[in-house]
């Protein structure tokens, strides 16, 4: 059974008179502990994939199962505890994360809605989970403003880890990271991937991005899957024209 099975998932904006199609029957899966890439132009809906997967958006149509369950005839308390095994990750930490809490309160949220541990264990599985994304436990007191932006990212996988996910969503999550940060959080993912077999959904425009991390890649056009394959393959010989285009935009890619 795949880990997450979505399929037929349709959603239309109203835009004026015209309905936009930011999401057009789209089908696929993920196996676990595999990432699956979603690539595409700006506005080709894949934000709205994003959301639409981790139900912070409501579909026109289609089905979403997680480990065999379907997420969207699940009552509000069942989703609730259902969305500990599904995380999201922003682009934008700062935006995502209440800039003033400190570290600690941030990773230590999800802890209190999706587990039963007393104080005392909260705060020790804080100083684990920020050991897991190689930050210095004693960063917990320091409010989320005054660390780095690589640091606010690694917080907000911590966070995610939280709640022992099989599968984290991540939207464009390394996107307004510099080179070298955008690096190491990468090689972070991966050996947090090794560890603990969590499943990733990853968003990006960026193809260096997909030959580095994907196993497979979905392209999305217009709010349809036009093609789907091994990331190697699609990256070296893409066959739908957006695919094709996307590839051409992309600077030189490093070897994988
Ligand atoms: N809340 C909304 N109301 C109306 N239209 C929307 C809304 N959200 C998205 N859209 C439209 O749906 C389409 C898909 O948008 P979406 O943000 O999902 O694309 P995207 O691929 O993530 O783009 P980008 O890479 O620029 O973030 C676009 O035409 C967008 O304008």
């Amino acid at each position: 059974m795949p880990l997450l099975a979505v399929s037929g998932l349709t959603k239309r904006y109203r835009r004026g008179d015209t309905l936009v199609s930011a999401a057009d029957d789209v089908s696929f899966t993920i196996e676990p502990a595999e990432t699956l890439a979603l690539v595409g132009p700006s506005g080709s809906g894949k934000s709205t994939i994003a959301r639409l997967v981790t139900r912070l958006i409501e579909p026109d149509a289609g089905t979403i199962l997680l480990e065999g369950t379907n997420l969207r005839a699940l009552k509000p308390s069942a989703l609730r505890a259902m969305r500990g095994r599904l995380q999201i990750v922003f682009q934008d930490p700062l935006a995502a994360l209440n800039p003033r809490a400190t570290v600690g309160r941030v990773i230590e949220d999800p802890l209190k809605i999706h587990t039963r541990f007393s104080r005392g264990e909260r705060r020790s599985r804080v100083a684990s989970l920020l050991e897991r994304v190689r930050l210095d436990p004693a960063l917990a007191s320091r409010p989320i403003h005054e660390i780095s932006g690589g640091q606010r990212q690694r917080v907000a996988i911590a966070r995610a880890l939280a709640s022992s996910p099989t599968l984290i969503v991540l939207d464009e999550a390394v996107s307004a990271l510099d080179v070298s940060v955008r690096a190491e959080i990468l090689q972070l993912l991966k050996r947090i991937q090794r560890e603990t077999r969590v499943a990733y959904f990853f968003i990006t425009h960026d193809l260096g991005v997909v030959r580095a991390m994907a196993d497979r890649v979905a392209v999305l056009d217009g709010g349809r899957i036009v093609e789907t394959g091994l990331a190697s393959e699609v990256v070296s010989n893409p066959q739908s024209e957006i695919g094709k285009a996307l590839v051409a935009a992309a600077p030189r890619l490093p070897r994988s």
